[in-house]
């Protein structure tokens, strides 16, 4: 069997209709690593399926995450077919199967790293390139050596004194004894004792260089541990070394000792790992580009080497701007660096509405102007401020910044801060490399300081996802959540400044003391608010994006994501209002059925953050609702990451998992996923792309069993907006929830009628899917007709129950006369029978379109996706892209 081959291999298979089989995949891994587990123990051979899947869906989206993320062994891809169309699988034919996946053993991401910078010419590949590589490092070290220590005159100087030491010993070592001083001529021997000296002098400054040239080197080493150990990743030429503690500052830098009082009284003993990096960086009057995790102390990483540098308050206007997405965060930002500028005169100001429009900078006093870049722009372009002295000009939460609704307006700042000797930086908590890209185009010799894994979120944050079915789900949840426990303060993230006021309105009653932030609210409003919040007045903060970044909210207890966050990146702010400054937080996001599309990319964040994941009871009513982190021990490899998804499979396997699969049984599936690289500058997330998986295996892993118990009464959302409420009843013994047929609020049965009646009349109906399964009518075509009538029943609609009853009843087989059909079979069966009279496209379709197979006489062309299901098991196998070109 090819090792490609897709055939349901089970010995309780009854029927020639198990054979094979499709799913549909929510999430699909790519590039399963091929070994199962080591423990053969912890696996049952059941059925083994090759799922080949042409996926449509953002899936170069997903390439963009993969990208981005930090983590280089897991990508979660999908979903296929899923956004296009939604499936019809009914809740109860779901099963939730976890996959495992192991660690690539050699992490795709490096070596598309690699690629990537070979591209560029950035790093070695093969060996000659790396010796290359070296030689310029070493001359890079060189050069910074000579630069730092040694001015240009002494340098040649020393050069000239050591060549001649050499030409000297050279000369000395061929006379041998005929250089030894002869008695009585002392003149020339005074002259010579003179010269040895001299040479001696010499030989001694070569050492002293070369001993400097060594220290440097050692200094690097322990540059390059003691960032390993905080986690400081650093690139660029020249970067100095990190600090060690906040008294480095006065004794590297000559800070001021206000600073280092401010510095105290606020309460900071050691420097956070950016502030430890980037502050040297900014101090020594490098440009930088800095990604730490929200919370990590970045505002006062930029705030300080300002202060350091600026000294004294000038008349020369302003000379410093800090740039920030929203208004809360200018204000927030302007007090800290008023906290820190205590006890020295400085003009620090946050640019107002009032301010904007009416003052003339020219006659306002002002050092540090904090700014959004369009209120920046606005007194800019009104001629009343002049930028072309600024000395400093940060963009913080820059990702933001850059963002298409601010970039012509931060874009114009940038082209207003004049000054040639500018130095720029940018922070946020993430930082995708199109910004980065971007960046580099305005910045010199930058140096690049990631803090941690990039784009990840901060480590100290709980996280949970609750599957919460539909909208009127999140509500119940919500008031369950506060019910059981409301432990304040809370901020609520919705979508927009309409569902914020729909959400207050609903809570506004209740005994929460709730408020609300939108961008509706005057200034004095949200500022209110805030403060409130701040206060602990307000115990929980229902809030759009506007506070979602920056905001230092100290304490937030909980961040609930009501509404699902649009991007990975927006997830990692608005979790980030908690767990700030090394304090532990939690937060929870609510999802829907509608979400689970967009849920890889937050399983992409948890997983890079290897925080300790919760997974929502609600994981048993339905697949798709969980993605757990949890460590496999199985095969005794503890520190492997596990990545546990759920998946929903639906057609003719949903059938064959539904009779084999348990719920909350474990799957491993080894496959692969045939992707052409990402082409370069297609980083758009709106870019949709096909990928063609094959899942090899799916074994059960029987190792990694778990029970998810209910506690207390749960009342249950159903998927697809139906309220299912559970009675005590309903629960078994274990705690777990016996779904049954899944009572509606209305009392009907989802799709009861037409199933009840397939079963009771079996006669009355055609079962179709013998006729499916032979190709002889279209995969589209239903399971069951009935009988002189237009009813249709598909089987992955099918309630649960009707699975268990629906064997051996009495159907007739329906087998329709193939027409047009029928020739189609005829081509794969001469497909497969003559493999050579066809090419095979598959591996380099450029157009999705095009046909899979063509046939090379008659020009017939054939679709993988719109084979009959045998086909599939029976397929050649799936060239690699250079083989297939010999095809043609
Ligand atoms: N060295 C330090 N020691 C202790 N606390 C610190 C230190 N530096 C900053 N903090 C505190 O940490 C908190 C978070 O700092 P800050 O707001 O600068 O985080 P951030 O990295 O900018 O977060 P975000 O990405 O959300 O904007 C603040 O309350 C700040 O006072």
């Amino acid at each position: 069997m090819p090792r490609h081959t897709m055939l349901a291999k089970n010995d309780r298979d009854e029927g020639p209709r198990h054979r094979h089989a499709t799913f549909t995949i929510p999430y699909v891994i790519s590039d399963l690593v091929a070994q199962p587990p080591t423990e053969a123990s912890t696996l049952t051979n059941r059925p083994t399926v090759v799922l080949p899947h042409a996926a449509n869906g953002p899936l170069f989206n997903t390439l963009g995450d993969y990208r981005y993320t930090s983590d280089p062994t897991f990508m979660l891809t999908g979903p296929p077919k899923f956004l296009n169309k939604k499936p019809s699988v009914p809740e109860e034919l779901e099963k939730m199967v976890v996959i495992v996946v192991r660690e690539r053993p050699y992490p795709r991401r490096r070596r598309h790293h690699c690629r990537q910078s070979q591209a560029q010419g950035k790093t070695p590949v093969d060996s000659s390139e790396k010796l290359q590589f070296i030689e310029k490092e070493h001359r890079t070290i060189d050069s910074s050596l000579e630069n730092l220590e040694i001015p240009e005159n002494e340098k040649s100087e020393m050069e000239d004194e050591r060549n001649t030491s050499v030409v000297k010993k050279r000369k000395r070592k061929e006379k041998g004894t005929g250089s030894d001083s002869v008695e009585g001529f002392s003149v020339f021997k005074s002259s010579k004792l003179k010269k040895e000296a001299a040479s001696e002098e010499n030989d001694q400054s070569v050492n002293e260089l070369l001993e400097g040239k060594k220290e440097y080197y050692r200094q690097l080493e322990r540059d390059a541990i003691f960032r390993k150990e905080h986690n400081i990743h650093v690139s660029g030429s020249n970067i100095p070394s990190p600090l060690h503690s906040f008294a480095e500052l006065r004794s590297r830098y000559k800070c001021r000792l206000y600073l280092l009082r401010n510095l105290t009284e606020l309460g900071f003993k050691e420097p956070t790992p950016i502030q430890r990096q980037a502050i040297p960086v900014l101090l020594s009057g490098r440009e930088c580009f800095a990604c730490a995790p929200t919370g990590s102390g970045k505002t006062f990483t930029f705030v300080f080497p300002i202060l350091v540098k600026l000294k004294h308050t000038s008349k020369d206007g302003v000379r410093a701007v800090i740039l920030s997405p929203t208004k809360e965060l200018a204000a927030q930002t302007t007090r800290e660096c008023r906290k820190l500028a205590k006890g020295k005169k400085f003009y620090i100001r946050s640019m107002t509405k009032q301010l904007a429009k009416s003052n003339d900078f020219s006659k306002l006093r002002c050092d540090v102007l904090i700014s959004t870049p369009l209120r920046l722009q606005f007194a800019i372009r009104k001629g009343k401020l002049d930028l072309s002295r600024v000395e400093f000009l940060v963009l913080d939460e820059s990702d933001k910044l850059f963002e298409a609704g601010m970039l012509e307006q931060v874009d114009f700042v940038v082209k207003a801060c004049s000054n040639p000797s500018i130095l720029r930086s940018l922070f946020s908590a993430t930082l995708p490399d199109i910004v980065e890209d971007r960046a580099r185009t305005i910045m010199h010799d930058a140096v690049r300081v990631i803090i941690g894994r990039k784009n990840s979120a901060s480590e100290t944050i709980k996280q949970k996802l609750v599957y919460v079915g539909s909208e009127e789900g999140k509500l119940l949840a919500l008031r369950q959540s506060f019910a059981e426990s409301l432990n304040p303060p809370v901020l609520l993230f919705v979508q927009n400044k309409e569902r914020a006021k729909e959400l207050y309105d609903e809570l506004k009653l209740e005994n929460i003391r709730p408020d609300v932030i939108h961008s509706d609210l005057s200034q004095i409003q949200r500022e209110n608010a805030v403060d409130n919040f701040r206060a602990g007045k307000t115990w929980v903060l229902i809030a759009t994006d506007v506070v979602a970044r920056g905001m230092d909210f100290k304490g937030v207890n909980c961040v609930i994501n009501y509404d699902f966050p649009d991007s990975a990146a927006a997830y990692i702010h608005r979790i980030g209002r908690s767990g700030r400054a090394g304090r532990s937080g939690e937060a929870i996001t609510l999802y829907t059925e509608a979400d689970i599309p967009f849920l890889r990319n937050i399983a992409n964040v948890i997983m890079s953050s290897g925080v300790q994941f919760e997974t929502s009871v609600d994981w048993k009513y339905c697949a798709s609702t969980v993605i757990a982190h949890e460590c496999s021990s199985s095969d005794g490899d503890d520190n492997k990451s596990v990545l546990m998804i759920p998946v929903v499979f639906s057609g003719d396997l949903a059938h064959v998992v539904a009779c084999h699969v348990k719920e909350n049984d474990c799957v491993y599936v080894s496959g692969k996923l045939s992707v052409d690289p990402l082409p370069v500058g297609f980083m758009d997330e709106s870019f949709q792309s096909c990928f063609h998986i094959v899942a090899e295996n799916v074994n059960f892993v029987e190792g990694l069993k778990r029970r998810v118990c209910v506690k207390g009464s749960v009342k249950s959302v159903y998927p697809k907006g139906k309220n299912f409420v559970l009675d005590e009843n309903d629960r078994q013994n274990d705690g777990e929830v016996n779904l049954g047929e899944g009572k509606s609020e209305e009392g009907g049965v989802m799709g009861g009628d037409d199933w009840r009646d397939l079963v009771k009349n079996p006669k009355q109906w055609w079962d179709c899917r013998k006729a499916k399964l032979d190709g002889v009518v279209k995969a589209r075509h239903p399971d069951f007709k009935k009988k002189g009538s237009s009813v249709s029943l598909w089987l992955e609609n099918a309630p649960s129950w009707v699975l268990e009853g629906i064997e051996g009843l009495g159907f007739d087989v329906y087998a329709p006369k193939s027409k047009g059909v029928g020739k189609e079979v005829d081509s794969w069966k001469d497909l497969l029978e003559n493999p050579d009279n066809w090419w095979d496209n598959r591996a380099r379709k450029m157009n999705q379109k095009a046909p899979d197979f063509k046939h090379k006489n008659t020009g017939i062309g054939l679709w993988v996706d719109s084979s009959p299901d045998w086909v599939f098991s029976q397929l050649p196998p799936l060239r690699e892209q250079g083989a297939a070109s010999s095809d043609k």
